[in-house]
């Protein structure tokens, strides 16, 4: 169980910067999601910490250990991948065996720990099988306990449950942040689904073009997104465009709007995010924020309709509403939003 850091780490291929000065920890016994586009550098990040790829600048630190030019087996990482195939000419237990083995840990101590990763992983017995005889599914248990079985430092998962379906996935990441939990590792996981970033972690990095914008716990990034990008990537927002004055914000068609959140000074010109599911639709004005809004297109996915509007200002907006009465409004709708400044953010742009 250890602190990873990493200080003012970059990497460029050629020209092109791939990380860009990245300095982050990663607490003891926690579980961190990198999400983040395809190319934004989440692999290149977990890569530079197992020590596959060296970084052209910073500082990869493993608890009070410098392992910037250690090699990956020296720094003791338990690692798995999506594509992490075992061993296929070896039984379940050998598979699990291998990196105690190649630690120099004898056969007889080396099955006690077998057995009792195989246990953790909720594969009891299934030692002598050959990975054939498993299910895609029980597989990836494998891979999990031939990661843990070396009692890692750092556990390290680049995006190890994407090649399976659904109902498997979520199964596995019940049991993923169960052994987390038990094994109190400190955990870094690739991922671009937001989801699984929200519902595993205790905190979400998010990523974009080789830099961290955003990290916190999963209610923070989500309710208090920093950037624009941010409050895009992780969820569905909706932004209103205008000016500071006397404390709110007034829009080009003269609403003015208020966040709860700080606002710079009077003049600027600033974004404001507000989630789908935090607006209402109602019969005129209320309390907090208001804007008149046309309906365009009305999407019914049974307990949850999605409305997508259209302001004067002819900003697209997104709504999600629980379908309680049964009331499904028309295309063509003239309708009335209604938000609390609570969740009304300003975001860079
Ligand atoms: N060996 C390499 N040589 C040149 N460019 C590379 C190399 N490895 C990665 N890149 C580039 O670095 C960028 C970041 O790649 P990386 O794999 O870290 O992204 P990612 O966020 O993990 O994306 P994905 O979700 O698609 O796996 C990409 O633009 C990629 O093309």
């Amino acid at each position: 169980m250890t602190n990873v850091n990493v200080n003012s780490v970059a990497k460029t291929y050629g020209t092109t910067p791939v990380l860009a000065d990245i300095t982050t920890e990663f607490l003891e016994g926690s579980f961190t999601s990198l999400l983040g586009p395809s190319g934004s550098g989440k692999t290149t990040l977990l890569r530079i910490i197992a020590g596959f790829i060296k970084p052209n600048q910073g500082v990869v630190t493993i608890g009070s250990r410098d392992v910037t030019n250690v090699p990956v087996w020296g720094r003791n990482i338990g690692m798995m991948f999506q594509s992490y195939a075992l061993f296929p000419h070896m039984t379940i237990a050998q598979n699990v065996a291998f990196g105690l083995e190649r630690r120099g840990i004898k056969s007889a101590a080396a099955r006690k720990e077998v057995d009792r990763a195989l246990e953790m992983v909720r594969l009891p017995g299934f030692g002598n099988r050959m990975p054939k005889q498993l299910s895609g599914g029980q597989q990836q248990r494998v891979a999990l306990a031939r990661a843990i079985v070396i009692k890692p430092s750092v556990l390290l998962l680049d995006e190890p449950l994407s090649a399976l379906d659904r109902r498997l996935r979520q199964e596995m990441q019940v049991e993923l942040l169960r052994i987390q939990r038990e094994s109190g590792l400190t955990t870094i996981f690739v991922t671009h689904d937001q989801e699984e970033a929200l519902t595993l972690s205790d905190k979400v990095a998010i990523l974009d073009k080789g830099r961290i914008v955003q990290i916190g716990a999963p209610e923070t990034v989500y309710e208090k997104p920093l950037t624009r990008f941010a409050a895009e990537f992780l969820g569905d927002s909706n932004f209103l465009m205008g000016t500071v004055e006397n404390g709110a914000v007034r829009l080009s068609d003269g609403t003015t709007v208020r966040s709860a959140g700080p606002l710079p000074a009077n003049g600027a010109k600033v974004t404001l995010a507000v989630r789908p599911e935090k607006m209402s639709i109602s019969a005129g004005t209320g309390e907090g924020n208001s804007l008149s809004a046309r309906i365009t297109t009305v999407i019914y996915a049974g307990p949850v309709l999605s409305y997508l509007l259209e302001t004067k200002d002819g900003l697209p907006f997104k709504l999600f509403v629980q379908n309680r009465d049964g009331t499904v409004l028309k295309e063509g709708d003239s309708v009335t939003l209604n938000w609390s400044p609570e969740h009304t953010v300003c975001v860079l742009d």
